[in-house]
């Protein structure tokens, strides 16, 4: 797993899109029977109706099953790569017959401001579109919303219209070389192009690879596409890898009009084009119960990331698909607790502030976030950060802003210096190492510490919370494996006498749980760690200006106690007691990250894998 700069973004500054525009839902989907448990498939994988690897990737992952590529030798330019014949062989002609590798042809003249995956998607729906039926209108295609009266509204953003207008003219151009039309003919409108691809912008999804990064875009048929998005979903999705079969699952989803029409009748199959696996291949997605749903009740899931207070994630979700969501997480008056504390922040005085405070608060950590970035200057990234996280803003004359531990740049903050100080562990000096080492993996704590707490009052958060349990554990037990001198004897050890957390590792696979066994469960992780914690984290902090003054509502953070911890001490003659209680304190975070990856990301995500393979050696099939 890669945690390094993959990690790291920039934050969005809410107040720059300004939201609006009315409600356009229509189609959703509701539970046909009571779901009481969380992590239960609501429908069977699905097969894509096309899916295609973002620009970045086509150089290096295969292009059918996107499965990374040994390093050479090197790829041909502008032909897409394949790991085998048979992936050659399912992908190659309808690639080629949907005229995408014309493509670049175009573009090489007419630069295309965006991903051409989405493009190559579109023509591979287009393809589709046109063996199957003629297109009667533009605002649904076999089923699928186009938005593309709201995407094409040229006075929300011109910017993006003329985006969509100037892909659709690439397909066009590409159909037409393909055809053995001249493109002197290129002129006009291209209605139909320009729905389609609205229909990949509003519907399509982000395909992770093994090791998490999103590598491509994916399209599915109306069973997911008509799930509209919550801010405080009751179902996630994952993927599975194009050789999964649906082994007899059913759906426990159907299709309901939230307008009180009738939905969109079923009745001519031929309207809507369904995944086929024999045809495409391509992940498979699922989608899976993270909360209980009553029968009837709508089915969602979370467009964006949920970790973002309400009015960014407004923002996000207006300039990607310009709706304006109104779940009951957005409307919430007071603000849910979650949202309270993503925004929390004071002034000097108790003076208020306006909303360009934050928005100076933002470009400060933007520059930071640069610095590493753009600059490769992880120190100076670290230093604008902890002072920013030590000292607050120096907004004005006399007022300081301080923003919450949990407030949602302050996440982002974290994120940054977890990634920046592991970068800066790379270095000749050894101590210098250990150090940096050691502030890049107390952040992952507290980053994973501060969400959980997040977590508890809101369940949605369970797949970003595991991701960060996850990524806590790794790099404690990383650490605690660099400690480890050569008369030390094999660890860690996964049985702790406390808890019985590998047990319920080990027997949750793959099954669904009820909600309050999963409150259980983390009690009981808790409860263990509680007493360790302190000293571990007296080690990892020691040194780190901001780390070692942090004072947080987290019990265990707050009540840091035990001796002083010497470097010099450690290097020399580390003696093996602080080491287990460090790799104890991996071994219970991957644990329990584990358990929750289990249960949203299913035991065949990367990072269920990941666990696996770290607890029980080898491929993690274990
Ligand atoms: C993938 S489609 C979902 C199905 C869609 N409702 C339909 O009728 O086909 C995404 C689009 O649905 C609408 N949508 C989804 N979630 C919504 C929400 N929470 N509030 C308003 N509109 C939403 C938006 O127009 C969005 O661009």
């Amino acid at each position: 797993m890669d945690d390094r700069k993959s990690n790291v973004s920039r934050p969005t500054n809410p107040h720059k899109q300004k939201v609006g525009a009315g409600d356009l839902r229509n189609m959703e989907m509701v539970a046909t029977a009571e779901i009481e448990s969380i992590g239960v498939n609501l429908t069977p994988p699905l097969s894509p109706l096309a899916y295609s690897l973002h620009d970045s990737f086509l150089p290096s992952h295969c292009a059918a099953c996107f499965s990374p590529l040994p390093p050479d030798p090197p790829p041909p330019l502008h032909s897409l790569l394949y790991c085998s014949p048979s992936c050659s062989s399912s992908h190659s002609p309808l690639h080629r017959s949907s005229a995408s590798h014309h493509l670049h042809l175009h573009l090489s003249q007419n630069p295309y401001d965006g991903q051409t995956s989405d493009l190559r998607v579109a023509l591979l729906l287009l393809l589709q579109i046109k063996r199957h039926q003629p297109i009667k209108q533009y605002d649904r295609i076999c089923g699928l919303m186009s938005n593309r009266r709201q995407l094409l509204m040229s006075n929300h953003d011109v910017e993006f219209s003329t985006r969509i207008k100037n892909g659709a003219k690439a397909m066009a151009a590409a159909t037409m070389m393909r055809d053995g039309v001249p493109d002197s003919n290129l002129s006009g409108e291209y209605m139909l192009e320009e729905a389609v691809l609205c229909v990949v912008v509003t519907n399509a999804v982000e395909v992770q690879d093994s090791v998490g990064r999103s590598v491509g875009i994916s399209l599915y048929d109306i069973s997911f596409s008509w799930i509209n998005h919550s801010c405080s979903p009751n179902a996630c999705y994952l993927f599975l890898p194009p050789e999964s079969h649906g082994g007899g699952q059913r759906f426990l989803i159907s299709p309901a009009s939230s307008n009180g029409c009738q939905p969109i009748a079923f009745s001519s199959n031929s309207e809507f084009l369904t995944g086929s696996p024999e045809i495409l291949g391509g992940w498979r997605i699922v989608v899976r119960s993270i909360k209980p749903i009553k029968k009837g009740e709508q089915v969602t899931i979370a467009y964006t990331d949920l970790l973002q207070p309400t009015e960014s994630r407004q923002s996000d979700l207006w300039s990607k698909y310009r709706f304006t969501c109104c779940c009951n997480r957005c409307i919430a008056v007071p603000p849910i607790q979650i949202d309270q504390r993503l925004q929390e922040f004071c002034a000097s005085n108790g003076r208020s502030l306006n909303e360009v405070g934050i928005e100076k608060v933002t470009e400060y950590i933007n520059d930071a976030i640069d610095d590493y970035l753009s600059s490769n200057d992880a120190e100076s990234c670290c230093k604008k950060l902890e002072n920013l996280l030590l000292n607050g803003f120096d907004y004005k004359q006399n007022l300081i802003i301080r923003l919450h531990p949990q407030h949602h740049l302050s996440l982002n903050a974290y994120t940054t210096l977890a990634s920046a100080y592991k970068i800066r562990s790379i270095d000749e000096n050894i101590l210098h190492n250990l150090k940096m080492k050691r502030f890049s993996v107390a952040y992952s704590l507290l980053l994973a510490v501060l969400t959980h707490h997040l977590f508890l009052s809101e369940s949605c958060l369970i797949a970003s919370v595991s991701n960060f349990w996850i990524g806590a554990g790794e790099s404690v037990l990383n650490l605690a494996r660099d400690l480890k001198s050569d008369c030390d004897s094999e660890f860690p050890s996964f049985k702790c006498t406390k808890c019985g957390l590998i047990d319920v590792f080990e027997a949750n696979f793959d099954d669904d749980q009820n909600p309050k066994w999963v409150l259980d469960v983390s009690n009981e992780f808790v409860n263990c760690i509680i007493d360790i914690m302190p000293k571990v984290w007296k080690f990892l902090v020691h040194g780190n200006g901001y780390l070692e003054v942090v004072k947080d509502p987290i019990e265990f953070i707050k009540n840091v106690g035990g001796r002083e911890w010497d470097l010099k001490e450690i290097m020399e003659g580390y003696e093996g007691q602080e080491r287990v209680e460090l790799s104890w304190v991996g071994v219970h975070c991957l644990l329990y990250g584990g358990i929750l990856m289990n249960i949203c990301g299913g035991p065949d995500s990367h990072l269920s894998r990941y666990v696996r393979g770290v607890v029980y050696g080898g491929d993690g099939k274990g």
